[in-house]
């Protein structure tokens, strides 16, 4: 069996809780109320902020040039591509320039990202990407569902969200990282797997608290 098949299986349980989530069911269905996607839109840019800096340490872990290369494009693709979405629902969603600049990370964002910017710069290159693969792999998932409701990619709010992250490119992305991850842990032993299962689920489990975090638009309970 494959890594990745055995990985499948152990995060079913919080797919299926990540796909019923009300935020995610509020995309889908176009009822999600705008002030929690604007806090979501906010909090993801800054998420997306440090999870280009893990793909720069990929390509600084990769074993050879075109992995290197790939984290090289990646980093690129989400500075000036997936963040171009967030810029774009800005303008949608009335947040100046400066309220990105100036936005604090909320708890969940926080831990989630300095975590895997922790195991980045800690671990192996196979520790690397357990870490950021929950990441691309979810959202293909949820976007290609999403997408499979009649009408969900053309509502004027959450429409391209939903086009953007069921694109062909964003599941080509997943399945290299999924390649990856399979050729790297091909034949070691199983305390190494187990190892990188944990570091795999721990971001899985964050996924879910980004939906959740930005359902109830929690920031810090001490400063309110
Ligand atoms: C909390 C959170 N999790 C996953 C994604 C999706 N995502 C982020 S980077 C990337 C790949 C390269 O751009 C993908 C698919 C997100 N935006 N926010």
């Amino acid at each position: 069996m494959k890594f990745s098949e055995r990985l499948y299986e152990k995060l079913q349980p919080i797919w299926r809780k990540n796909h019923a989530h009300p935020f995610v069911q509020g995309i889908g269905d176009g009822t999600l109320d705008r002030e929690k996607f604007r806090f979501f839109m906010i909090q993801d840019y800054l998420y997306l902020i440090d999870y280009a800096k893990l793909f720069a340490l990929g390509a600084m872990k990769a074993e050879d040039v075109e992995t290197m290369g790939k984290f090289a494009k990646l980093l690129d693709s989400t500075l000036n591509e997936e963040m171009s979405l967030h810029l774009k629902y800005a303008k949608k969603f009335e947040i100046e320039e400066l309220e990105f600049k100036q936005a604090k990370p909320a708890p969940t964002t926080l831990a989630y990202t300095h975590y895997m910017l922790h195991v980045g710069q800690n671990g192996t290159l196979a520790d690397l990407v357990a870490a950021v693969l929950p990441c691309m792999w979810s959202y293909w998932e949820i976007g290609k569902e999403l997408n499979e409701r009649p009408g969900a990619n053309e509502h004027e709010f959450y429409g391209e969200w939903i086009q953007m992250y069921s694109s062909e490119e964003f599941g080509e992305l997943a399945h290299w990282c999924i390649d990856l991850l399979d050729t790297l842990t091909e034949g070691k032993p199983e305390l190494e797997l187990e190892k990188l299962e944990e570091i795999f689920l721990n971001t899985t489990r964050f996924e879910y608290m980004f939906w959740d975090m930005s359902y109830k638009q929690e920031m810090w309970p001490t400063d309110e």
